[in-house]
């Protein structure tokens, strides 16, 4: 409550979010960009202690089974879930949604599962197969945005908690679960700021 207070002006805005970006692997930079750009602070997170100081967090890109395993060896997979159940933000974007599904239909890889979503890993076969297109997502953003998926997962089935935000072609690729915002694409890899500016807003609120 106290820091909640401190962190606005006198005029009540919000200034200078903290934001972290779990930092073991995969899209580190390319996120840390966005929140500086939309202006607030980027943490590189590699240790259990750093979330205490966080206003929410994103598990980027990259491999999920690696990042699965960094979490059980570093110690951070337990308290991370229990931020999460909580109601911590948290924001995964491709093997970051892997991680936070309850569910994976096609693999036993350690993960968070608190998302009450059934994800399938490499539902759009293998790197060749990475694609990019534009679709309007009247939540996030007036305008189409870019979308671009790399060894992609999708969403199967959701739980009655889980708002679908997206669907292509049949296949659900965000989808949010009050604290909890998930995207089988990176939104990090474009120019586009529109979903971190959402996920900044999730943090706020
Ligand atoms: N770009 C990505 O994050 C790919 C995810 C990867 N295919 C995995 O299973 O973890």
């Amino acid at each position: 409550m106290v820091k909640r207070v401190l962190r606005h002006s006198f005029f009540n805005e919000r200034i200078n979010m903290k934001i972290g970006i779990l930092g073991f692997q995969g899209a580190f930079l390319e996120h840390e960009q966005h929140i500086r750009t939309l202006g607030h602070e980027a943490v590189d997170v590699r240790y259990t202690e750093q979330l205490e100081e966080l206003d929410g967090i994103i598990l980027p890109g990259g491999e999920s089974t690696t990042i699965g395993k960094l979490l059980i060896r570093t110690g951070m997979m337990e308290p991370l879930r229990k931020k999460i159940e909580a109601g911590f933000p948290v924001w995964g974007t491709c093997a970051g949604m892997i991680l936070l599904a309850k569910k994976l239909v096609n693999d036993s890889t350690a993960h968070l599962a608190v998302m009450d979503i059934a994800v399938r890993r490499n539902a759009y076969g293998t790197q060749i197969d990475s694609f990019d297109t534009r679709v309007l997502i009247p939540e996030v953003s007036k305008e189409p945005i870019p979308l671009v998926f790399i060894r992609a997962p999708y969403i199967e089935e959701v739980g009655e908690q889980v708002k679908v935000m997206c669907c292509l072609n049949g296949n659900i690729v965000a989808a949010r679960q009050q604290n909890m915002l998930v995207t089988s694409f990176h939104p990090e890899l474009t120019e586009d700021s529109a979903f971190h500016r959402y996920f900044v807003n999730m943090c706020q609120n």
